[in-house]
């Protein structure tokens, strides 16, 4: 008889919530959606180029990457207000290529948070409902009432949109987007046009709501460290496909290529030719050295195999770059410092490229610099068999 049962709004669905909270790994849960092959094509440009990838219930999964990169796009066709070129959407494992965007049971939030100004907070989120009764069997009051709550906006049911500030408006844009208890929440830069400290406030509350609701969500963002801050899966996407998909603690230690190595924080990426490799040391790694210019560095190849002579590039985050260190030690000139409070971010310069490192001490002239093999992390072999 479960069909006869009300549908649970997304304010009651403990069991859902619960469920994604159980499974610490996200790869545990079912896939809520599933792009396969997908390419959107308009005229000469590329826009999504052969996007595969799948979001798990409750997930919270952000595109990210740089101007044009196909992010937008890419949410837009799961939303469906576009349709691929080639290639299939699928929501719980259905096809939904061909479905308008009404039938597809999304809520979606756009940058420009896009409320109607000549009516008021309660009348906006009520008109995310489109008509519709509220899921739940609830009062179209009552739903407005623990939506506004939901956001942290109860008691402004009857202000105007324009004696909101802008984080309080995306809130609203927001309870709107959740109003028919859709399955999936997508969102395109909803805190673009807000200053930093509210974008840093709003999406803790952000992920908050989304964590309560257990939602699955696909958000959208240039901005990388928005990205690491909020995710459960980050997809660094470049020129239309997805760069590497990960967790984001994997994403800034274990960066897949060199584009990702310095599109996420910075970083300190060298290209080297192998002169030899060793056995694996104590904590049984293969270690290599690798002449760079002038230098020879060891560095850890944790997993990854190379012969002499082989091309790699590899990285060393600035935080891991120790002035005066003993081990791959080598010398550097200050160029410039940007004093950021708790640290400095020094600029040196090396052999004609740009290292940079993070100091809490002011540094001037030369340098001494050096990593741990093991803080070197390889992003790409170019094999030379
Ligand atoms: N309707 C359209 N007609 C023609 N080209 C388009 C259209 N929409 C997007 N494009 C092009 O497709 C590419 C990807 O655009 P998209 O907006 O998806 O990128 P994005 O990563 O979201 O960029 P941004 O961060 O600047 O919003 C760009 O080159 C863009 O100019």
């Amino acid at each position: 008889m479960a069909s006869e049962e009300p549908t649970p709004t997304p304010l009651e669905r403990p069991g859902r919530a619960a469920d994604a909270a159980a499974a610490d790994d996200p790869g545990d849960r079912p896939i809520a959606l599933e792009l396969e092959s997908v390419t959107k094509r308009y005229a000469e440009t590329t826009a999504v180029d052969g996007v595969s990838l799948s979001v798990r219930e409750g997930e919270f999964f952000t595109l990210v990457g740089p101007s044009g990169c196909g992010k937008t796009t890419t949410l837009r066709l799961i939303a469906g207000f576009e349709s691929p070129t080639e290639g299939s959407v699928r929501f719980h494992g259905e096809d939904v290529t061909g479905t308008p965007p009404e039938e597809r049971d999304v809520g979606v939030v756009f940058q420009n948070y896009a409320l109607f100004p000549h009516m008021s907070v309660g009348e906006n989120v009520a008109y995310g409902l489109n008509f519709a009764d509220p899921p739940g069997g609830v009062s179209k009051s009552g739903r407005v009432r623990e939506l506004l709550e939901l956001v942290d906006l109860e008691g402004m049911a009857d202000r105007e949109p324009d004696q909101l500030s802008g984080g309080q408006q995306q809130r609203v844009a927001i309870a709107r987007a959740l109003a028919p208890g859709p399955d999936v929440l997508l969102l395109d830069e909803p805190m673009s046009a807000l200053d930093a400290q509210l974008r840093e406030r709003l999406r803790v509350q952000v992920r908050a709501i989304q964590k309560e609701l257990g939602i699955t969500t696909v958000y959208v963002t240039h901005d990388q460290e928005e990205a690491l801050a909020i995710s459960d899966r980050v997809s660094v996407m470049r020129a239309g496909a997805p760069e590497q998909v990960a967790p984001p603690r994997e994403i800034y230690r274990r960066p897949e290529t060199r584009f990702v190595a310095e599109f996420v924080g910075d970083n300190n990426v060298f290209d080297g030719t192998v002169r030899s490799v060793e056995g694996r040391g104590a904590n049984g790694r293969q270690r290599a050295a690798l002449e760079v210019g002038t230098e020879t560095f060891a560095v850890d190849l944790q997993d990854r195999e190379v012969s002499v002579g082989d091309e790699v590039t590899f990285c060393v985050r600035p935080e891991n770059l120790r002035i005066g260190a003993g081990v791959n030690a080598t010398t550097a000139i200050v160029a410039s410092a940007e004093f950021l409070g708790e640290t400095t971010r020094v600029h040196l310069e090396w052999y004609g490229q740009e290292l940079l490192v993070r100091t809490r001490d002011p540094l001037s002239g030369d340098v001494t610099v050096g990593f741990e093999p093991e803080d070197a992390h390889v992003v790409a072999i170019d094999r030379t068999v």
